[in-house]
């Protein structure tokens, strides 16, 4: 098998732990002699083996002299476990493929550098593109200090989220609407407008057959007008941040369940980007955006949205709420632009994965 085969289960094992590493990035790893394949690995939890740990101790004695290929770099300084580059070195690996280089600072290069110290060839670049799109997100993290956003809408033919009367159930199909709580589960937020809570009364809680992780939920409520009856107040299904002004401090709803906090910002500083800069101090790397309109077009205008997830149904309502609200847009030229990433049909209803394209 030719190298671009080893890296692509590389990454195929790192894809499979999408949505349980956070704040690590995904990582894979296969170990291969004369042909065959003697060990493989992926990065499952932060705080567990990284993946070239499990591909090296699966690989035992035979790892002398054996290639080893990596999704991403490996990491070269002391953090919840001991560096790869000294276990790869003492393990007698004579040569690494790495698709990605690490732009976490206390990486960025020095893995490589070590290895290559250590008389270790190493091959940079093999299917670069495709292992810094897998970690889109991390990198985003990193390079930003701020979570990387994905908004979903699930609107009509015409665009709507809602019929003029503001009832939206249901645009989407079932299908359409189990396949959004796979995108929750693989997130590490969820976060919808006071509108929505008070409209929908959502759980935003992921309910897969087979279960599946609940991301933290984060209600923007400039005004604390969350009733202390939603379902996200009183399910205790999981942590809940509701973000809110500082300005009304008359306004100290208490809200009895221990897993339902108040964080309070600042009137005269950007809301989006407070909440989103408390969430990347929690460590939160990816943030789902359920909306509604007045949210999606808030991140959008911020520059504060990555990816979109519409899901469209084939259906006309004619008015409506609108997914993206700005009066200030009067030419197409005027437009934001995405670049579409996927487009497939789900039962009923068409699911278009786009990413903003920022200038
Ligand atoms: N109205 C529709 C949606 N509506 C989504 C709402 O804004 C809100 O996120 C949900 O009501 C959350 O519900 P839950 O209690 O967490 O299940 N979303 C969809 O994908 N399709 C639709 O038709």
């Amino acid at each position: 098998m030719d190298h671009e085969f080893y890296m692509k289960l590389a990454l195929d094992l790192a894809g499979t732990a999408e949505g349980q590493t956070s704040p690590n990035p995904l990582v894979g790893a296969v170990c291969v002699k004369d042909g065959q394949i003697i060990g493989t690995g992926a990065h499952l939890k932060a705080g567990t083996p990284h993946a070239e740990v499990h591909a090296l101790t699966m690989a035992g004695t035979q790892s002398v002299g054996a290639d080893l290929y990596i999704t991403l770099e490996p990491c070269a300084h002391i953090g919840k476990t001991p560096p790869c580059t000294d276990l790869i070195r003492k393990r007698g690996i004579c040569r690494v493929f790495v698709a990605s280089i690490d732009p976490n600072p206390s990486v960025n290069g020095k893995g490589i550098r070590l290895l290559q110290d250590a008389g270790i060839e190493v091959i940079t670049g093999l299917l670069q593109e495709e292992a810094e799109q897998l970690n889109r997100a991390f990198f985003h993290f990193i390079n930003y200090g701020k979570p990387y956003v994905t908004l979903k809408a699930a609107t009509t033919l015409d665009g709507r989220l809602s019929t003029q009367t503001g009832d939206s159930k249901w645009i989407t199909s079932n299908a359409s609407r189990n396949d959004v709580h796979h995108l929750r589960h693989i997130h590490d937020a969820i976060l919808v407008g006071v509108q929505t809570v008070l409209h929908d009364n959502p759980f935003l809680t992921t309910r897969l057959p087979h279960g599946g992780k609940n991301p933290i939920r984060i209600i923007l409520d400039r005004y604390l007008r969350t009733p202390k009856t939603a379902n996200i107040v009183t399910d205790g299904a999981v942590e809940t941040i509701i973000f809110t002004l500082d300005s009304d401090k008359s306004r100290t709803v208490f809200f009895e369940h221990p897993f339902v906090s108040i964080e309070r910002i600042s009137e005269t500083a950007p809301f989006l980007e407070e909440v989103l800069n408390h969430l990347a101090r929690r460590g939160i790397m990816t943030l789902f955006v359920e909306g509604g309109s007045r949210v999606h077009s808030s991140f959008i205008n911020a520059g504060l949205a990555d990816e979109l997830y519409l899901y469209m149904a084939p259906k006309l309502i004619g008015n409506g709420s609108s997914l993206f609200i700005d009066e200030k847009r009067n030419l197409m030229a005027d437009s934001e632009s995405l670049r579409l990433l996927d487009v497939r049909q789900i039962g009923e209803d068409v699911r278009l994965h786009a990413r903003f394209l920022k200038e």
